[in-house]
């Protein structure tokens, strides 16, 4: 499956965040979004996850040939800043995302499973969500997103308030899940890119740009995103 992405264009005023993309994400990939501070990453998210409107554009699925318009539960999205419904408990959310979402979940686990899953204490689980902490509430949100597994999984800056424990724990979890989704995780960790992402896109200057892996070691191949992403526009 591809997600292909033609001609996508966004403004803010004078300011061209997007400038014509058009790129095609394969499943089977974790894709590591990397760019500068105020590049567009979370600009490109929001229009893909349609949060705000593209001056142009189009994007679909491609799967054997046979091409088909992204609908709104084809794409899981896991903010940096997490939202959680404030006013429930872990444990209520839980079930009732699980209870609207049992069709379309393949291997339903119980409640306490899913908890044991992301590591939520039993005595946190009947709190409100919102007395978790945010690397508490970014495991739900990461966990709901991965329970559905969506053809498209677009994570903002996600492990960075995670414990190193959970976090690797969660890299495996997205390890496994690319096999049917396309993952796209943007991040300013380098590390985390290499370690994790399988493909290296940049976004700079409006345009995404593929960076081969190439048989540079790993500090040659950081100090050449940087440079990359270093060069002046004008
Ligand atoms: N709603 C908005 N109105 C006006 N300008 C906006 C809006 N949202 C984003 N921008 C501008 O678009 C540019 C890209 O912002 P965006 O948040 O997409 O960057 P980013 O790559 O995610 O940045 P960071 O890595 O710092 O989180 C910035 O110049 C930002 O100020």
């Amino acid at each position: 499956m591809e997600l292909v992405i033609e001609d996508l264009s966004k403004s803010f005023g004078e300011r061209q965040v997007l400038q014509n993309i058009s790129f095609t994400f394969s499943s089977g990939k974790i894709y590591g979004l990397l760019g500068r501070n105020g590049a567009g990453k979370t600009t490109f998210f929001n229009c893909l996850n349609g949060d705000i409107k593209r001056d142009s554009g189009k994007f679909y699925l491609l799967s054997s040939n046979q091409k088909r318009p992204i609908q709104p539960d084809d794409i899981g999205y896991v903010l940096s800043t997490p939202t959680v419904p404030a006013f429930l408990t872990g444990r209520e959310f839980l079930k009732f995302f699980l209870d609207i979402n049992e069709a379309n979940i393949s291997n339903l686990k119980t409640v306490d499973e899913y908890f044991e899953e992301i590591a939520i204490d039993v005595a946190d689980r009947d709190k409100l969500l919102k007395d978790y902490s945010h690397g508490m509430k970014n495991k739900m949100q990461m966990l709901v997103n991965m329970i559905v597994c969506p053809p498209v999984l677009l994570l903002d800056e996600p492990l960075t308030a995670l414990d190193v424990v959970v976090a690797e724990e969660m890299k495996q979890l997205l390890r496994t899940l690319k096999q049917h989704s396309i993952i796209i995780l943007s991040t300013h960790i380098m590390d985390l890119a290499l370690n994790l992402c399988d493909e290296i896109v940049l976004l700079n200057h409006g345009l995404l740009e593929h960076l081969e892996f190439s048989d540079l070691n790993g500090e040659a191949f950081k100090e050449r995103i940087i440079s990359a992403l270093r060069e002046e526009t004008e």
